[in-house]
């Protein structure tokens, strides 16, 4: 039975989680559970903060209060959160899951670093399609780059803080890669007023927040006289979820190193 810790159990991706782990009962149990110091939520029993009743776990509102409790926290809050977390498992050795986005390159590295130490699953987006959807991106850019203007769409829910989505970056760095561009050298995010026509080299991303929408994300390979459109539709979080739960029970008992979301599927073959 994996223990399983998860940070910001009162969020929208840390309820869900708590949902998420309740449906592999078999593998997996949630022993530990945190919340900010202000939160409503804070001393709560999680079970009962996610709605699928009293777990016996209270949410504690210091991960460090915890360490002892669980063998992987799965980590859905916001960077400077993570990379505190990251850095309290690291000195005890304990497995992390991390679905935060928005992270600087400075802190990607510090993440590499920390998974030195212990074995780190990272991926912007846990979704099994979604992670499909990249290999298609990948082929779709090798046939058609050089010959299309390729656009990323990404729409999200009015909460949403970071733009563009952690998925709609590495749908730009899977498509930079396979051209041979480098996507800070590429990337045009938004376009206003009069200026140049479109670089053909470019990657452009569009963003959208509004209402409840989980997360759309759709790639536009557009030539002269047709366009390919690659397009994936979340809408349950639970599907984020449920992979960040395959990969917490995935992960526990590896080795250290920095593994992706393909490892955990199995999709890492060439
Ligand atoms: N990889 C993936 O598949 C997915 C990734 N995400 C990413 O996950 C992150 C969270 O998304 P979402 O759940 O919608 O956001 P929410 O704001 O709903 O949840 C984050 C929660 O973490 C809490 N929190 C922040 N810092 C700490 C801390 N130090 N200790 C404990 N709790 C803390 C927040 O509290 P407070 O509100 O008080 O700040 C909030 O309750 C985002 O970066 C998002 O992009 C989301 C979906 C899928
Ligand atoms: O914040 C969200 O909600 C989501 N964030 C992830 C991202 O930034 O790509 C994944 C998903 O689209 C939902």
């Amino acid at each position: 039975m994996i223990r399983i810790a998860i940070a910001g159990v009162a969020g929208r991706m840390g309820r869900t989680l708590v949902q998420a782990v309740q449906d592999k009962s078999d593998q997996a149990r949630v022993t530990a559970g945190t919340t900010l110091p202000d939160d409503p939520q804070a001393g709560i029993d999680v079970g009962l903060v996610a709605g699928v009743g009293a777990l016996g776990v209270c949410s504690s509102t210091s991960l460090k209060a915890c360490l002892d409790d669980f063998d992987v926290l799965i980590d859905f809050t916001a960077p400077e959160s993570t990379l505190q977390h990251l850095m309290l498992c690291q000195a005890v050795g304990k497995a992390v899951v991390i679905g935060t986005t928005g992270f600087t390159s400075q802190q990607k590295q510090q993440i590499s670093a920390a998974a030195a130490d212990i074995p780190v699953v990272m991926a912007p987006n846990m979704s099994a399609g979604v992670n499909i959807s990249l290999k298609l991106l990948e082929l779709a850019a090798k046939a058609m780059g050089d010959d299309v203007d390729i656009e990323i769409v990404e729409a999200h829910h009015r909460h949403k803080k970071d733009a563009p989505s952690g998925t709609a970056l590495r749908m730009g760095e899977v498509i930079a890669d396979a051209l041979g561009r480098k996507l800070e050298e590429v990337a045009v995010y938004g376009r206003e007023g009069v200026g140049e026509e479109r670089d053909r080299k470019t990657i452009g991303f569009a963003t959208i927040r509004a209402g409840d929408i989980v997360g759309d994300h759709t790639v536009i390979f557009a030539g002269n006289g047709e366009r390919l459109e690659i397009t994936h539709k979340a809408s349950s979080r639970m599907t984020f979820a449920s992979g960040a739960v395959r990969a917490a029970t995935w992960l526990a008992g590896r080795t250290p190193g920095l593994y992706s979301i393909d490892d955990v599927l199995g999709l890492n073959v060439t």
